[in-house]
Order: structure tokens, then C-alpha cells, then sequence
């Protein structure tokens, strides 16, 4: 007989010499964020983009129109022009992306904030896209003994090609599965009240650090084709209402504090208004201070430091502006781990005391 320890509850369970190994009773969180590529380099820019690209949820258009573009233009020009963007932003000292070097804090402060009250519970993360993925990380939190698995997709508003595309993967993986966790998905934070609490006292923050005062401020969130939300996607809506409620909060008008979405890909139109577009029209009409938050982002990446830190500072200062600033996303700040840690303690609610 074989004596295993569990690593949850520290209880031995005599086992029959020829028993499989038994582990369980341990909690799993998994916080997963978008993606990110293994380097900037062509082939693993290629391999991300393809991976990305390839996946239904985030683009709708037919196989038969997509393939061919996918596989013959975007893919031989693309992963060049991108790498060296990435280049221009990745963390040289740890040789990954910004993304992944954040993802990773807020996993480790997570842990270390749920270890007392939660001694069962094993943190960990992931990336929808490229490494680590989804499924490797199942799997290892499974080997480690946790049965229970809540899965946290670090998007503040649903969309179909964020958050339920981390739910496919997971479940993919939940397939090839005999013994699966039982699995929980924490629901986006739109309107929650110490989501909407932490953006607006960091932007407060991070304001009164400037040598100057934003005449408007831009909250931008990434967009989606304009066609996803005829389709019903409620992305749009819950923009809109996270701006709103920041907005109020603010104490600002609308004038002062306006919804953009950038990052738009492709010929079709996106949800508007553009947050490029904007940004040069402001700065036409006149405007010479500007700052643009994003807090659909919980976490810094190339679409927050190229495109808005980057392209859009400049967009603003060729065209009459003065005075740019991108606001820092929550990352794994007091503020950001504020709001990790509420979503996922009221999610395992009934699971942890
Ligand atoms: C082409 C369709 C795309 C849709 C739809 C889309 C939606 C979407 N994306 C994010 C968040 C992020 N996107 C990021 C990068 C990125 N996004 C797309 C395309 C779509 N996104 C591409 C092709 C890329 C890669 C870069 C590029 O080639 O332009 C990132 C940054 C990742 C990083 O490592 O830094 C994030 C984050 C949201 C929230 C969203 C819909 C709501
Ligand atoms: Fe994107
Ligand atoms: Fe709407």
C-alpha cells in the first residue's frame, strides 16, 4: 500500500500499489489575457498572427474569402511590420512581451493576497494565443490537485472574440479530459463598482502627475467590426456603459471626457468613433492637451503603448497638438489587483470561506 499525501489538505490516502495517482482538492484560478508572441522575430510573429487570425470568434468573414487573404497577404507582409512594433516595446530585461511580464505579476500578487485566507487555492495564468497556453495550463493546475477550476478572462467588457474564445479553448481542453475540473468562468466587470472606483482614482492619479492639464480626455477601448454588434455582441454597450459611469464619477461632461475605439484591422467598418481619426480632428480644431485612458485593457500591450503611447502621440503633435498622454491601463498596480482579487474572491464564493 502507498501512502499519498494530498497537497490541499495535507490528508494521506492508502492506495493500492497498481492505483493510479490521485491528487485533488485544490482550487485552480487561471487568469488568461490575449496573446502574445515567443519573439519579434518573422517566423514566431507569423506563428502568433496565425494562430490569432485564424480563429473564428475573432474574424467572422467566410473561410473562402479569409484563407487566401490570411495565408497570402497578411501573412507574408504583417508579421514583419508588427515585429518590429512589438520590438519597440518588449521588456529586453525579461526578453517577452509587456503583456506577459504583467499577466504574470498580477498572477504572483493574486496568489500571494488569496494565500492566507485560501491555503488550497493554486494561482496561475495564461494566453489565449501563443504560449503559455490554455491547455498547458489546465493541465498543469490539474497535476497539482485542483478539481475546481475558475477561469478569469481579463476583460472588464464581454466580447464574443475575447471572452468566449478563452471559454472555447478551455473547453477544447475539457474534452480530451477524463477526470475534468469542475469548471466556473467569471463574468466581465463593466459597471462594477470597485472596477469603476479603480479607473477613475488611477486616472485621477496618474493626471496629477502631468505637467499639464487635459482640456479632453479619451477613454478608448479596442474596437470590433461595427457588424458584431448588429450580430448581438453587447462589447459596444458595455463600453458605453463603463465610459458613462466614469464619466459620472469624473464629474465631467461630454464634451471633456469622450468613447473612442482604435485598433481597427481590415477594410470593414469598426465601432465608431475612430480613436485615431478623433485624436487628428482635435488636434485641427484646436485642442493642444489631450489624454487617452483605455480601461478595457487590464494590462499594457501593443495596442496601449505603440498604437496610443506611440502613433497616436505623434498623430496629435503633427497636427497642432502640444501636450499627449497615455494614461498607464491598471496593470498589477494597488488599484488593479483591487479589482482582480474582488472578481475572483466573489467568484469562489462557496468554494473558499
Ligand atoms: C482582426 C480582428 C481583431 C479583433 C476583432 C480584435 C478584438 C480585440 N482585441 C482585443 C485586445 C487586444 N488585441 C491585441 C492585439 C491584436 N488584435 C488584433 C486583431 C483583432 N482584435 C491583432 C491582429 C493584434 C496583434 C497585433 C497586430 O497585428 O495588430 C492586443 C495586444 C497583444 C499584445 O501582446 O500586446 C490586445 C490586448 C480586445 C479587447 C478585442 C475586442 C474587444
Ligand atoms: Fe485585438
Ligand atoms: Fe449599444
Amino acid at each position: 500500500m502507498n501512502a499519498l499525501v494530498l497537497p490541499g489538505d495535507a490528508r494521506a490516502m492508502r492506495l493500492p500499489a497498481d492505483h493510479p495517482p490521485v491528487v485533488s482538492g485544490r482550487i485552480g484560478v487561471l487568469l488568461v489575457n490575449l496573446g502574445t508572441p515567443d519573439a519579434t522575430d518573422y517566423w514566431s510573429m507569423r506563428r502568433y498572427l496565425k494562430e490569432f487570425l485564424s480563429d473564428r470568434r475573432v474574424i467572422e468573414t467566410s473561410r473562402l474569402i479569409w484563407w487566401p487573404l490570411l495565408n497570402g497577404i497578411i501573412l507574408t507582409t504583417r508579421p514583419g511590420r508588427k515585429g518590429k512594433d512589438y520590438a519597440s516595446i518588449w521588456n529586453r530585461e525579461l526578453n517577452e512581451s509587456p503583456l506577459r511580464t504583467i499577466t504574470r505579476s498580477q498572477s504572483e500578487k493574486l496568489a500571494a493576497a488569496l494565500a492566507e485566507a485560501a491555503p488550497k487555492l493554486v494561482v496561475d495564468w495564461a494566453m489565449r494565443y501563443g504560449n503559455p497556453s490554455i491547455a498547458s495550463r489546465i493541465e498543469a493546475l490539474q497535476q497539482q490537485g485542483c478539481d475546481r477550476l475558475l477561469l478569469v478572462p481579463l476583460y472588464p467588457q464581454y466580447a464574443a472574440a475575447t471572452s468566449a474564445t478563452v471559454c472555447d479553448k478551455a473547453f477544447d481542453k475539457l474534452k480530451e479530459m477524463r477526470w475534468q475540473p469542475v469548471l466556473r468562468v467569471a463574468p466581465p466587470w463593466p459597471d462594477d463598482p470597485v472596477y469603476i472606483e479603480a479607473v477613475t482614482s488611477s486616472l485621477r492619479k496618474e493626471l496629477a502627475k502631468l505637467d499639464f492639464e487635459p482640456e479632453i480626455i479619451l477613454a478608448s477601448f479596442h474596437g470590433v467590426p461595427q457588424s458584431y454588434l448588429q450580430k448581438g455582441d453587447p462589447y459596444h454597450c458595455q463600453c458605453q456603459k463603463t465610459a458613462r459611469l466614469m464619466r459620472e464619477a469624473l464629474g465631467l461632461d461630454e464634451q471633456r471626457f469622450r468613447i473612442t475605439f482604435q485598433s481597427r484591422f481590415g477594410p470593414e467598418e469598426w465601432l465608431q468613433p475612430y480613436t485615431d481619426k478623433t485624436v487628428e480632428a482635435l488636434a485641427k480644431q484646436g485642442v493642444k492637451r489631450l489624454a487617452v485612458c483605455m480601461p478595457g485593457f487590464s494590462a499594457d500591450c501593443l495596442e496601449t503603448l505603440e498604437e496610443i503611447a506611440g502613433e497616436n502621440a505623434e498623430i496629435f503633435l503633427h497636427n497642432g497638438g502640444e501636450k499627449f498622454a497615455a494614461i498607464p491601463c491598471l496593470n498589477d498596480s494597488e488599484e488593479g489587483m483591487r479589482v482582480i482579487e474582488h472578481v475572483v474572491r466573489r467568484e469562489l464564493m462557496g468554494w473558499i470561506q
